[in-house]
């Protein structure tokens, strides 16, 4: 990894030099972090520092990095701001637009490197079956010295008795050759087996092993990481990716190897039936080796382009699909199918670029081997015309170099694979070795005895990771007492989700921090936060394609049916649940689309209270329901929030009367806080949602 050491100077150049350090070793939310605590640089300076647009697409450009070198070296003095900002911009295109917050998406697929200790690492559990395949290819090649030279003899006992004549002369003399031809082809067969068979498990472990570790990496990545990546694009890297590593790994060290062993033993043969000839023939090795390599790195650059655009393709028709209601409702078929026809076209356009770079690749060794065949066919017959050589000796060497020739085509062949291989292989790694800034699980658990549900927000100050440059929260204090429920409301946009979701700590705090019973959730264990202490329940709750005993079972794993049945009773679910033929193994299909709004909700709040959470956010649970089920819906959250500390979302004012606290935020900053009846009678902003909320209610009822 490059880093910046080299850059720092004393006087001007600690920011850049730590940021680089750190940044260069961890991911760019974790840098950000560590640059704010350690450096004590603000979030708006570290803004003005990081905001310089990418300046090329690939990697950091050279004259760029060179000029700041100079400036360094010569100790001009820059603003620490400036240089570092600019250093960072100028340094890799991806990261700089992570740091920016520019065309995020589209510079995030930068030239992700194959990782080879972690492909070795992989490896290194099943080396003694790679050890014994090596070994049976080794075998393989050696038996492959010999057969040249012996089908050399029987076409010399042959060319003997063409002439000469003697039937029973000819079967005694060629008997032997002819046996231990046998002989070397079925021991060539078994190990050929064994060492195909041998890689081909080996394969499969390793990519399933990798395919846990990329689903492992990718579901321990924080929120965030989530809010860049599209799906269909973790999915591509899920399926095809590994795929084609598989493939890629399979062939290219089953019939890669068995090629190589084949060459080294068919080469070894041919220096022991002439080397004159064979020198001759070596001469074209260096053309093939040097265009091999010039070809190879632009074939792989092609190939990563043209898979980062596959999986391109794959995300835009994955999100048609998924959202295919949304698709069908808007009659935007056509649209999303020129969408995905571009984007396809595109691939194909960069996998034409491909195919025509492997062709030639492919087409000029063709060209280079059998130039060797025809060499070997003129040189060898002139050695026999001056009695050099036997014919025997030259079909032995032809039959060798016919099998070299095989394998380098083959090798060729394979050329490809790998090249798609490794390409894979880098992108996949990439991830798997993705640091997630925020932990999954490890920190404290608060102790069962003291009093949990007791919530603080202080002085917190936030923006998304995706932007940067838009503070959602500023400075926002808020205080819920154990068992009480506070409800936040305001107009849309103005951050009351996101309240919930640092509640949640799927981001962390900018600054100030978000306590739970007194401790900061930074420092407690995530994992214990969300499964045990908090109960969370959204506008449009997601089912997974299982029964709704399973979906309910979700919120604690280790529920007995029975304590499903009684979550769903609490939850008013269960009477609508054993209506349904099926009951409680009635199949809710993908996201749940089988069931309707109001019972997709209340199974969701079975869920939630399955882990008998302290802390319960309803982030406008009842808001996308009609009337009738918002009702059966409120009944089942009045319920079920007895006792427990509830932070109420809501944009219908109506369901949060009854709060022991209203809270109003504008732009992120709170502006009143009360009693409904309290807030009802400042005539201010509470006032003002009320009475536009009532005004849009009678103009619906209007219109009917
Ligand atoms: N994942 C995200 N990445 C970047 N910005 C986000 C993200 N989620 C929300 N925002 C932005 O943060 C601001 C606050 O969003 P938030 O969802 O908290 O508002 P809200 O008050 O809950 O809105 P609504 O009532 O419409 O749900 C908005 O400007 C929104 O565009």
């Amino acid at each position: 990894m490059w880093r910046f050491s080299k850059l720092y100077q004393p006087t001007n150049g600690i920011f850049c030099r730590y940021a680089a350090d750190v940044w260069c070793n961890k991911p760019l939310a974790t840098t950000l972090r560590l640059i704010k605590e350690h450096l004590k640089v603000d979030t708006q300076t570290l803004h003005h520092c990081t905001k310089r647009p990418p300046l090329s697409v690939n990697g950091y450009r050279k004259p760029r990095y060179l000029l700041y070198k100079l400036c360094f070296g010569v100790g001009t003095v820059w603003g620490v701001k400036t240089c570092a900002g600019s250093i960072l911009a100028s340094c890799h295109t991806s990261q700089t637009s992570r740091i920016s917050g520019l065309k995020f998406e589209e510079n995030f697929e930068v030239d992700p490197k194959f990782d080879w200790n972690k492909f070795f690492a992989l490896l290194w559990p099943h080396i003694y079956y790679l050890l014994a395949a090596i070994a049976g290819a080794l075998v393989v090649a050696v038996l492959n010295i010999e057969i040249p030279r012996l089908l050399g003899s029987v076409i010399n006992v042959v060319a003997k008795f063409a002439q000469n004549g003697g039937s029973a002369l000819f079967r005694e003399q060629v008997k032997l050759p002819v046996f231990r031809l046998v002989f070397l082809y079925v021991s060539q067969a078994c190990f050929t087996f064994m060492y195909i068979y041998i890689l081909s498990c080996v394969g499969e472990k390793v990519a399933t092993q990798l395919k846990q570790e990329l689903f492992e990496s990718i579901m321990k990545q924080d929120i965030a990481f989530f809010d860049r990546q599209r799906t269909g694009e973790l999915v591509n890297r899920l399926t095809s990716d590994i795929q084609d590593f598989k493939s890629a790994f399979k062939l290219c060290i089953s019939q890669g190897l068995r090629s190589i062993a084949q060459i080294i033993g068919c080469g070894a043969s041919l220096f022991l039936i002439s080397p004159q000839m064979t020198w001759t023939m070596l001469l074209i090795v260096p053309t093939v080796i040097v265009t091999g390599t010039v070809l190879g790195s632009m074939l792989r650059k092609l190939s990563r382009d043209a898979q980062a655009q596959a999986a391109k393709a794959t995300s835009v028709g994955e999100e048609a699909i998924s959202n295919v209601r949304t698709v069908r409702a808007f009659a935007m078929e056509s649209q999303e199918c020129e969408l995905f026809r571009q984007q396809c076209d595109e691939a194909s356009h960069l996998n034409q670029h491909l195919g025509f770079g492997i062709g030639l690749f492919q087409a000029g060794t063709n060209l280079f081997l059998n130039g060797m065949v025809l060499a070997t066919l003129y040189l060898g017959g002139y050695l026999v015309s001056n009695r050099q050589v036997s014919p025997g000796d030259l079909m032995s060497f032809l039959v060798a170099t016919q099998t070299i020739q095989r394998s380098l085509t083959q090798l060729s062949l394979l050329f490809g694979q790998m090249v798609k291989g490794l390409g894979a292989g880098a992108r996949v790694f990439e991830f798997i070795n993705l640091e997630s800034s925020m932990p999954v699980t490890g920190g404290k658990k608060i102790p069962h005895h003291s009093l949990i549900g007791d919530v603080s927000f202080n002085d917190v100050t936030f923006a998304y990771p995706t932007r940067p440059q838009q503070v959602v929260l500023k400075n926002f204090n808020l205080h819920i007492p154990a068992g009480k429920t506070v409800a936040i409301v305001g107009s849309s946009g103005n951050g009351k989700s996101t309240v919930a979701a640092l509640l949640e700590r799927f981001y962390d705090v900018d600054e100030g921090s978000v306590t739970v019973s007194g401790v900061d959730i930074r420092e407690l264990d995530p994992s214990w936060l969300r499964g045990n202490c908090i109960g969370f329940i959204n506008q449009e709750p997601v089912l997974f394609a299982s029964s709704v005993m399973e979906n309910i079972r979700y919120g604690k794993p280790s529920a007995s049916d029975s304590e499903v049945i009684e979550a769903a009773k609490l939850a008013n679910a269960d009477e609508f649940i054993q209506n349904f033929p099926e009951g409680y193994s009635t199949l809710v299909g993908e996201r749940g689309v089988t069931v309707s709004g109001g019972q997709k909700q209340r199974i969701a709040i079975a869920r939630a209270l399955l882990k008998n959470p302290s802390i319960l956010i309803l982030d406008e649970a009842t808001s996308a329901l009609d009337a009738e089920s918002e009702k059966i819906v409120q009944t089942s959250l009045d319920n079920v929030s007895k006792g427990r500390t509830v932070l109420v979302i809501a944009h219908r004012l109506s369901t949060v009367q009854n709060a022991d606290m209203i809270v109003v935020l504008h732009n992120g900053v709170v502006v009143e806080m009360g009693t409904h009846d309290f807030l009802k009678v400042q005539r201010g902003f509470y006032w003002n949602l009320i009475r536009q909320q009532e005004m849009s209610e009678n103009i619906s009822r209007a219109l009917g």
